[in-house]
């Protein structure tokens, strides 16, 4: 799967300037992450490639095909930083629902939730409402919600806010899962350090442009010398954006 932004520019409604600018853009395979500070535009990178939003110029696609089309709709899934919690549903519920409003029809999304429940490891949760589980469950639910429909590309807004170790442990193992089975993700985050050093590829946005993007080693290998073991990913980050001016962690 190619997707892809191609020059695009997008301004907000009753704000000045663009929040993205001529920014082009094609997402590798395997696991990206999608890092830098508050306010550069990783959320709006996000909803453009999920085609939530239009670009105000510019050319979003997969595999060619435009965004916004039945196709492009299908493969592609979004999760949003803010997860809306439907309390009273029950987590299948929740995940049928999500794959209704992708124009699933009802027995199909009933029983694509079940296998995309399984593929979380939260079969277990099937029957709980949503309004009883805990943050880092409640993503997980996200990830089936995006996932019912068999889409092969994952956008994922800071999924791992919040988590505690074990939850993020559990998260960290589910994405390796999905990209065995061939699933290209792209997840923002501010943990640098939590998983900059298991992705594929890591892509730094500063100022709605982009900074950096390569592979992890190419990331990695702009720590300073001298850098204390275990803090390779924090110190490559400040470096980059103390370079580059940026507001750093
Ligand atoms: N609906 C909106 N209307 C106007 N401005 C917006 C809107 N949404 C975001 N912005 C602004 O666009 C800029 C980029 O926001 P965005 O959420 O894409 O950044 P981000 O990198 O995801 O930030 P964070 O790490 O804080 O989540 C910010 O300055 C933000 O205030």
């Amino acid at each position: 799967m190619t997707l892809q932004l191609a020059s695009c520019t997008y301004t907000y409604r009753r704000r000045r300037g663009p929040i993205l600018k001529d920014l082009t853009y094609r997402l590798p395979s395997g696991l990206t992450v999608l890092l830098g500070p508050n306010g550069a535009g990783k959320s709006t990178l996000l909803k453009l490639a999920a085609s939530v939003i239009r670009p105000s110029t510019g050319r979003v696609t997969l595999n060619g095909l435009p965004a916004g089309t039945k196709k492009f709709r299908e493969a592609v899934a979004w999760m949003p930083q803010d997860i809306v919690s439907l309390p009273s549903m029950t987590s299948r519920e929740y995940v049928a629902y999500a794959g209704w409003l992708k124009g699933m029809n009802r027995k199909d999304a009933w029983r694509q939730a079940r296998r995309a429940l399984d593929r979380v490891q939260l079969t277990d949760k099937a029957n709980v409402k949503s309004g009883q589980l805990s943050g880092g469950q409640l993503r997980r639910v996200g990830v089936a919600a995006a996932l019912v429909h068999d889409a092969q590309v994952l956008l994922l807004d800071e999924p791992t806010a919040g988590m505690d170790p074990h939850q993020r442990r559990v998260f960290r193992d589910l994405l390796a899962g999905l990209v065995i089975e061939g699933v290209q993700i792209l997840l923002s985050t501010h943990d640098v350090a939590d998983l900059a050093e298991e992705a594929h590829h890591v892509t730094v946005l500063n100022a709605g442009q982009i900074l950096q993007h390569g592979t992890t080693e190419d990331f990695l290998a702009l720590t300073p010398s001298g850098t204390v073991q275990g803090r390779a990913a924090e110190a490559a980050y400040t470096a980059l954006l103390t370079h580059h001016g940026g507001s750093g962690l």
